[in-house]
């Protein structure tokens, strides 16, 4: 929690007045939410949008002032997690669900401030089972096609029954072991129909901010 938390309150020292802020989801953007809330409660003038259903509460809860997407063409940061981020800062997202929404904030964003703990920096992106979103008409399909691109594929599940995303889709988590060539699979995957969107951010990231066990904190320099 602490590294997860220390990295998160550096990236918000980037916020400053009058920004549009993206608020991502998860455990690690969770204390940005909340530090971010401190600040609003102590004069930060703010505008946020939120990618996923409990942000948006967390936010409101803090009294962060939400902005209608329909009100803005652009965001100026968004602080979000990942469940992993190689050297060249592609990320694997979607471990609680959040993707699609995330991306579509992320892709809109001037700059994506990626906060993690040290367990996400990875040599190579694949290790963590890299979720897809996609509709429920057809889902079986759908999946033997993921399947013919190498991967194992796995129904996310809650309850015992498909986990149902704020998008109303299901979530297949894709076993690769692997992923040599990020930007390729992100255009193979988002080829099939059924298909929403995959947890690949291939060169989303402006800035990575890592958190550490013994509660240091280090923004990664880029090459
Ligand atoms: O769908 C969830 C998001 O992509 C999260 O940002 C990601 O799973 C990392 O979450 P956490 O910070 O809880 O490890």
């Amino acid at each position: 929690m602490e590294a997860k938390k220390a990295a998160a309150e550096l990236a918000i020292m980037d916020v400053h007045d009058g920004m549009i802020v993206g608020l991502g989801t998860g455990s690690t953007a969770y204390w940005a939410i909340q530090g971010l809330g401190l600040r609003v409660q102590n004069g930060l003038n703010i505008q946020a949008v939120a990618t996923s259903v409990a942000s948006e509460n967390l936010a409101k809860e803090l009294g962060i002032p939400l902005i209608p997407f329909a009100d803005i063409t652009e965001i100026d940061i968004t602080i979000d997690g990942a469940d992993e981020v190689d050297a060249d800062w592609h990320l694997t997202k979607g471990g609680g669900g959040a993707l699609l929404r995330e991306k579509i904030v992320a892709f809109s964003s001037k700059k994506l401030i990626v906060v993690v703990d040290e367990s996400k920096v990875v040599e190579r992106l694949g290790t963590f089972p890299l979720p897809v979103e996609i509709v429920q008409f057809g889902y079986e399909l759908t999946i033997r096609n993921l399947q013919a691109l190498g991967c194992e594929p796995q129904v996310r599940m809650a309850d015992n029954q498909p986990y149902v995303t704020d998008n109303g889709n299901y979530i297949i988590d894709c076993y690769f072991g692997s992923i040599p060539n990020p930007a390729e699979l992100h255009q193979a995957m988002n080829s099939i129909p059924g298909v929403v969107e995959n947890g690949l951010f291939v060169g989303m990231a402006s800035q990575v901010i890592v958190g550490y066990r013994d509660g240091s904190v280090k923004r990664l320099v880029g090459e």
